[in-house]
């Protein structure tokens, strides 16, 4: 099923110079979405009717106070929690179907590897579990380190590598099953500034490499402004929209000193401005 709305209507670089139109087909699709955790005190609402559609190769960042249902709303995509009310749809399907055509990869805020074993048998773990033979699971997991930039570091144990590297295998891994839509909570949320740049810089290349459909939280206005197309600002719990930022007055490639450009003081003003105008600064 699908329901006309007005973000629906988005351009592609195609039609904006004036050639052929088009627009991008679909990936996640939700109306009036809510969702109550039963709790043994009193029902908590993460999230309250909403209406968000995120289609092919958008990189969506998720930004809101803590607590405002941001991971919540990751977890009903990837089929980890189940709305309340209301619809959601991964392409076209149910985030059940999704989730068992392994249509998404899932990457936490810590990088949750297993210690014992190497890079590449992590980046390996999901392929053995779908039963791909051993030679395909190796250079998919080959094709997937190099693309973090780790060639050099299969052998290695994930207590060998620093905190930036532990969290480039986990994207690996998530990338192993060569999904269409990248989850990812808050992924650099833990790292350095100087580390968190570098890995933004690499991620932003690397969605533009493989066009890849991302969602992405972060409490970094910076970083939402820098790796997305579109940023949606969400209110304090019961986490709702309320503004969804285009960001496409940046350039598609991204490099830091963009940072520094009045387009993206524009874009980063207009994301803090949401984020007060929803705040009670009285919580
Ligand atoms: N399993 C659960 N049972 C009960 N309440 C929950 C559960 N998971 C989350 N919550 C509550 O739901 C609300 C939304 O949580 P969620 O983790 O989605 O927020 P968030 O925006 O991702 O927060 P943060 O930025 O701090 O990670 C919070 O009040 C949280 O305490």
């Amino acid at each position: 099923m699908t329901f006309p709305h007005p973000l629906d209507a988005r351009e592609t670089t195609a039609s904006r110079q004036g050639s052929e139109p088009s627009v991008a087909p679909v990936v996640v699709e939700a109306r009036k979405l809510s969702l109550v955790y039963p709790t043994a005190d009193k029902p908590v609402m993460a999230l309250s009717e909403v209406d968000l559609t995120i289609a092919k190769g958008d990189f969506v960042s998720l930004i809101g106070p803590s607590g405002c249902g941001k991971t919540t709303l990751l977890r009903v995509i990837a089929d980890l929690e189940r709305p309340t009310s209301g619809h959601i749809a991964i392409e076209g399907m149910t985030p059940e179907q999704a989730r068992l055509k392994r249509l998404y990869g899932y990457v936490f805020q810590a990088p949750a590897l297993y210690p014992w074993r190497t890079v590449e048998r992590n980046v390996m773990l999901p392929l053995e579990i779908m039963g791909l033979p051993k030679a395909d699971r190796q250079q998919r997991a080959r094709e997937q380190l190099e693309r973090v930039g780790l060639v050099g570091f299969e052998r290695k144990f994930p207590w060998q590598l620093s905190g930036g590297m532990q969290q480039r295998v986990s994207i690996a891994r998530a990338l192993a099953l060569q999904p269409d839509l990248l989850l990812m909570d808050e992924p650099f949320g833990a790292l350095d500034e100087i580390t968190r740049d570098h890995l933004n810089l690499h991620l932003t290349q690397l969605w533009r490499a493989t066009g890849k459909t991302c969602v992405f939280v972060t409490h970094s206005i910076a970083e939402a402004v820098f790796l997305s197309t579109r940023i949606v600002v969400m209110s304090p719990r019961p986490g709702r929209i309320l503004d969804v930022i285009d960001c496409n007055s940046l350039p598609r490639e991204r490099t830091l000193d963009l940072r520094e450009s009045p387009e993206f003081a524009a874009i980063a003003h207009r994301v803090r401005e949401g984020l007060k105008e929803g705040h009670s600064y009285d919580d």
